[in-house]
């Protein structure tokens, strides 16, 4: 293929459309790499030109309408039954032509490519599909290109994310048997604001030799993680690795001469260890013989019922058991208690009833207690929230349990349960930072689980971190030892001594009147009183933590640190789990790099997907509400269409929306500054705001302003922008009788917001015309607390610093949307990436030109198209005010709006033809009306 074809294959002619008209689609099942300056969407996405990227979420192409994607009853309702099925047809076509189940085209990625395909026809008219799928060898190279993108993207926020509250790294090694493959895969976990996200950095086939030899693994881990910008010196400082047991996995942290890192064991692999040895250990403890004959007699039945065909006769099958695989003794003693029955009386029926196992109380006690193991390990092995904190009350109920008496009074489960437990004390040790991530859990703040000597200990080095934390000094000693703290009182009796890692000795920053600053923080932490939120806590610590941030700040960002941290290395055989799907037998020969990048994309977007659904900023509903919008691209404020005698005129509106949709811009912002909101009724506000979403559905995400004087018009205009569907509002402050603090201005639009719980909310500072000039920064960190479904500022105020320090500070988390398109460049420099603005009516494809420029790194060219808009604000200036001038550009540009509302005024007929003839002397016109 020749590279014309490259380019029509999904870079050119589609792409071009995409970058900027079409972003909102993007943007859903973006992954986030929110590079320190951008925020949430930027993402999943190679920019512009470089590659074609449509990674759609079924979520959102439900938001974005009209597709296949729907799944809701009133989508299908609206596919008359005909076309349904047609597309019945074409997929039974599908799999008898290409011989391929039907289950390769129900995932996410096939319904993104059909709707991919649909809006295309919609843009474009009828298309031959066949044409537009691209060559493979475009898809190979474009996955390669999204990934090396995506990789690069990560860095800074790995580094900022790591130094800010620290990451845990899990190291695996895994064998495919079946494909010949060897992987090695490390995982990193950590709080991107207050999400816990995995991500996967690497998973590659590796050199088998690799882990014969500690220091060989050492540096390659060190090499992959640098190439993530993850250096040595970070490492040490930051990051604690959660591996299992294998010797050169153990070393590899602690080898003599180098700085030693911190390593936890991973705790499923303690459990399946313990569980494992308990089963198949050579010399049985006495006892314990007729449970491991169940276990043989049920394998034998299993392969027995296997070869006589019995299984016919059976509802379900039941499952085999591999032997060096403790948990599937559960699944497969569970399969035939689930049919005991009829198994029973198959054999009867055969005259074999001695192949029958039992007795069956002893078996279901038996099933009972594996499934407690099966649990736990599960429990600590989950990825969508912290699990530290639940290591010790899950391995001491476990204890308890092998102590409780066999409700079937059968000696060989009591024997089985003793050995458990004399397995679990000797192999299973807490670390300090397991029993201080059970204290940071508020349910388990009492400590009740730990003796007085030890509750002092832990106490003790809560305060040392905390000290830390809350002074400097790195992560709080993540990686440090408690170099003041005997951790001999820590241990029970029976239990091996910790080995603490010596790497940082933080005693010096640690002094005593420092250390005694944080005894209010933590005491107030145990005596605070729970309310009914305490089971929730329990599941999701870190929302406790984000909700009393300002109370223990200190406390906090310890448990950030600690909680990041996985009980369970198991994320990486996820991934390895997952490599099944990419390596198969029509697939075997794909290279370990393709390997790589499809692996790693995948999670990543995975991740991005999960880590959205369960923020824990607030209330589920309005945390989605908060983040279903992407804000990334250009926004035009859009003018309120008038007629001669200053009524509205709504008629104009659709001609209006094909207009911005040809200019490429990607949203409108409705009933603002210049739609002249504050001059129109609430009545006439809600039709221009039903006008503009019905005429934009589809085509352009739309922002509704709804701020009023009357923060009773606000609200009612909120529920009803809400009630339409639209993406977001926005509301400026009421200056009449105004906010005097940040703390009031967010109390006031809260209630605002709260009467659209489904929307994200921005606030909307323009202190030129309200005259309330507050921090914006200050005030959002205020504000999050207080409006679930806040999402951003739209920025109107002149000072870019300003701006550029709500990204610093708050870039992860909201939008900042620039408002001034005079230095729009000067924002994309400090790493804005929306815009709000009224010139965009007229000026888009300036504005777009300057955008990619920026993204291509060509400033000269981002420059002259900056002088472009200024020159012709600047000449707008002298022809009336700004509003009523622009509203004269937008009609030259095509679009009819009409005239301004008094107080502002029209500029009459003759005052036209120079602001006209001025324009054209300048060379300005032209630019006013050019759509591509
Ligand atoms: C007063 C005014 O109309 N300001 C414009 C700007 O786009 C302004 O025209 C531009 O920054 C001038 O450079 C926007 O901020 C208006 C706006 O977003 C709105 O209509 O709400």
């Amino acid at each position: 293929m020749d590279e014309s074809d490259n380019t029509f294959y999904g870079e050119g002619k589609v792409n071009a459309q995409a970058s900027y008209t079409r972003n909102d689609h993007v943007s859903a099942a973006d992954y986030s790499l929110a590079n320190l300056h951008g925020s949430e969407a930027s993402v999943f996405q190679v920019p512009s030109d470089s590659a074609p990227i449509v990674l759609k979420s079924v979520a959102d192409n439900r938001i974005s309408g009209g597709s296949l994607g729907q799944t809701t009853s009133t989508t299908s309702q609206l596919i008359p039954k005909a076309a349904r099925k047609r597309i019945t047809d074409a997929c039974v076509d599908f799999v008898i032509r290409d011989m391929r189940s039907y289950e390769t085209v129900i995932g996410d990625g096939f319904i993104g490519l059909t709707n991919t395909l649909i809006e295309l026809g919609q843009m474009h008219g009828s298309l031959p599909a066949a044409d537009l799928l691209p060559h493979i060898r475009t898809i190979s190279e474009s996955i390669e290109t999204r990934a090396s993108y995506v990789r690069k993207k990560l860095v800074p926020e790995l580094e900022h994310c790591i130094k800010e509250n620290g990451a845990g790294v899990t190291l695996n090694f895994w064998t495919d048997v079946k494909n010949q493959r060897n992987y090695v895969g490390l995982t990193v976990h950590y709080f991107r604001l207050d999400s816990l996200v995995n991500r996967i950095l690497i998973t590659t086939e590796y050199d088998p030799d690799l882990r014969k030899d500690a220091g060989n693994v050492r540096k390659w881990t060190m090499d992959e993680l640098a190439l993530f910008g993850v250096m040595e010196e970070l490492c040490h400082a930051h990051v604690i690795f959660v591996t299992d047991g294998s010797v050169n996995l153990v070393k590899a942290f602690n080898i003599p001469k180098r700085p030693a890192m911190r390593r936890l064991p991973c705790f499923a692999h303690l459990l399946n260890s313990v569980m494992s040895t308990a089963f198949d250990e050579e010399n049985a403890p006495e006892g314990m013989t007729d449970v491991r004959a169940m276990i043989k007699e049920s394998k034998m039945l299993v392969n027995h019922i296997k070869h006589t065909g019995l299984f016919h006769d059976m509802d379900a099958a039941i499952k085999h058991n591999v032997d060096t695989l403790w948990s599937t003794h559960y699944e497969m003693l569970s399969s035939i208690l689930r049919q005991f029955e009829t198994v029973n009386d198959l054999l009867v029926r055969r005259n074999e009833h001695d192949r029958m196992p039992g007795p069956r109380e002893v078996m279901e006690e038996l099933v009972d207690f594996l499934k407690l193991f099966k649990d736990a390990a599960e429990e600590l092995s989950q990825t969508s929230k912290p699990t530290m904190h639940m290591v010790v009350p899950i391995i001491l109920q476990l204890k308890q349990h092998c102590d409780q008496p066999s409700p079937s009074g059968c000696n060989a489960m009591k024997a089985t349960k003793r050995r458990v437990k004399e397995l679990m004390i000797e192999k299973i040790d807490f670390d300090i930072l397991h029993k201080i991530a059970c204290f940071l859990c508020p349910a388990f703040r009492t400590m009740r689980m730990f003796s007085l000597a030890e509750q002092n200990v832990i106490l003790q080095e809560v305060r040392r971190r905390t000290t830390i934390c809350v002074f400097g000094g790195g992560i709080g000693g993540i990686g440090a030892s408690c170099s003041n703290v005997s951790d001999a009182s820590l241990l029970q009796p029976g239990t091996k001594r910790q080995k603490m890692s010596s790497s940082f000795d933080f005693s010096n920053l640690a002094e005593p009147d420092t250390l005694t600053a944080n005894v209010d923080e933590i005491k107030g932490y145990q005596d605070f009183r729970l309310t009914e939120q305490a089971s929730i806590y329990q599941a999701d610590p870190m929302r406790f933590w984000k909700e009393h941030e300002v109370m223990f700040p200190g406390l906090s960002k310890l448990a950030r640190q600690i909680l990041c941290v996985p009980a369970a290395s198991t994320p990486g055989e996820m991934v390895f789990c997952r490599s099944g799907f990419v390596v198969n037998d029509r697939r075997n020969l794909l290279k370990p790099e393709k390997v790589n990048d499809i692996l790693f994309l995948h999670m990543a977007s995975s991740t991005f997907s999960e880590s959205k659904s369960r923020s824990i900023h607030s209330p589920i509903h309005s945390t989605m509400a908060a983040s279903r919008f992407d804000h990334k691209g250009l926004f035009v404020a859009t003018f309120t269409p008038m007629k001669d005698n200053g009524d509205i005129n709504p008629d104009v509106v659709p001609a209006y929306v094909d207009h911005l949709v040809r200019t490429g811009v990607n949203g409108v912002f409705v009933n603002g500054t210049a739609g002249e909101g504050l001059s129109m009724t609430v009545a006439e506000r809600k039709l221009m705001a039903e006008t503009w979403l019905a005429a934009s559905k589809g085509k352009l995400k739309t922002i509704v302003h709804v701020g009023a004087v009357a923060l009773r018009d606000a609200q009612e205009l909120a529920a009803h922008a809400e009630s339409l569907g639209a993406d977001a509002i926005a509301a400026i402050p009421t200056f009449y009788f105004a906010p005097r603090t940040p703390v009031e201005l967010a109390t006031s639009l809260q209630s605002v917001a709260a009467a659209a719980p489904n929307t994200p909310f921005l606030y909307y500072h323009i202190p030129a015309m309200t005259r309330i000039e507050m921090d914006m920064s200050v005030f959002l960190t205020i504000a999050k607390a207080q409006i679930p479904t806040l999402s951003g500022v739209k920025y109107s105020g002149f000072d870019l610093s300003g701006a550029s320090r709500c990204l610093l500070d708050h870039g992860l988390e909201f939008e900042v949307m620039w408002g001034r398109d005079d230095v729009m460049l000067g924002a994309l420099a400090f790493g804005m990436k929306s815009f709000i603005g009224s010139s965009y009516n007229f000026t888009a494809p300036i504005a777009i030109k300057i955008i990619k420029a920026v993204e291509a790194g060509d400033f000269e060219t981002a420059r002259n198209e900056q002088k472009k808009l200024k020159k012709v604000m600047d000449l707008t200036e002298r022809f009336g005010d700004l509003v009523s001038t622009f509203k004269a550009l937008t009609a030259i540009a095509g679009v009819p709006v009409g005239p301004t509302r008094a107080p502002l005024r029209t500029i009459n007929a003759k005052e036209m033809q120079k602001f006209r003839s001025t324009l054209q002397e300048q060379g300005c016109l032209e630019w006013l009306t050019g759509s591509d």
